[in-house]
């Protein structure tokens, strides 16, 4: 034993992301100019941590978060994702990165298919991924993660109109969880719910943080909700990250007018300014 701190493994790096979209076409639709949308972004995401991006509408936050998923592709840059280069997969390479980074979305509402019960919402990662292959496996895997989201299992026959807010998040969470995936990222997860089922829900995400050392990249413009769930925070404005840090760090001595901008604007109590405060 040294004594020596252990270095946190970055499980996600991202160096220079630039994301421009068209915002002008010629007559026969080529592009001819852009918007850069995400500038020279870089960040990283330690194992395990909660990072947040947080700023105001437009300014780049769900860009980065579909880059990272390729579900869009970036313009220049690098991602670096558990010692791996994923900067230009292949479509089935993403399929594949996928299973290890899912993703959480803001409407709990739109993003369960309708038509679809729990159960089938459920097993189609583990089929996507080719996790589970007897019905038994499907069926124990299932059971296991609606539990670890607090619904019970005798509701897997249920439709997503049959649950609440709450409830149907709970299952996009647990659809997140399926593949065990290393790296969670959470799109505006709780704007859409009433203020205290936000709370169950935030709870929840810190309980699955400690429970499975979920790391977690975690994109809000609410700063109450950041300064509870996360370890660090990065600051986007317009396009540009303007500063990250601990928590702590930004939300008591900002060093970007932007971010000072943005803590006064919050309705933000003071004390929540320190580490601890309730959503
Ligand atoms: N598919 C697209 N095509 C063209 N421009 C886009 C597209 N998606 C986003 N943008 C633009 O890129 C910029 C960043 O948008 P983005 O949605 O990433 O911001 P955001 O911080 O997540 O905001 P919000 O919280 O409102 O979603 C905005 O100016 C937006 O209009």
């Amino acid at each position: 034993m040294t004594g020596k701190a252990m270095r946190p493994r970055k499980l996600l790096d991202v160096v220079s992301l630039t994301k421009k979209y068209p915002s002008k076409t010629n007559l026969i639709g080529r592009p001819v100019e852009f918007h850069t949308a995400v500038n020279q972004v870089s960040f990283h995401v330690n194992e395990g941590e909660v990072l947040s991006l947080v700023g105001e509408s437009g300014s780049g936050k769900s860009t980065i978060g579909k880059c990272l998923l390729k579900v869009t592709d970036m313009t220049e840059g690098f991602i670096y994702f558990d010692g791996q280069d994923i900067s230009n997969l292949k479509p089935e390479e993403a399929r594949t990165m996928r299973r290890n980074m899912q993703m959480i979305f803001q409407d709990p509402y739109s993003s369960l298919n309708p038509k679809h019960t729990v159960r089938e919402i459920l097993s189609l990662p583990l089929k996507v991924h080719r996790l589970a292959r007897t019905g038994a496996e499907r069926e124990k895997r299932i059971k296991e993660v609606l539990d670890l989201v607090g619904i019970p299992a005798a509701y897997m026959e249920r439709y997503p109109h049959e649950f609440s807010g709450g409830q149907k998040q709970r299952i996009g969470i647990a659809r997140a969880l399926m593949s065990k995936p290393k790296l969670i990222i959470a799109d505006e997860a709780v704007s859409a719910l009433d203020v205290s089922i936000q709370a169950q829900v935030i709870n929840l995400l810190v309980q699955l943080k400690k429970e499975l050392g979920l790391t977690l990249l975690f994109i809000s413009h609410d700063l109450a909700v950041v300064n509870y769930i996360s370890d660090r925070v990065a600051v986007l404005y317009r396009g540009d990250l303007v500063e990250v840090g601990s928590v702590h760090e930004v939300y008591s001595q900002p060093k970007h007018e932007y971010t000072r901008l943005l803590l006064s604007s919050s309705p933000l109590p003071d004390p929540a300014r320190r580490r601890g405060v309730s959503v």
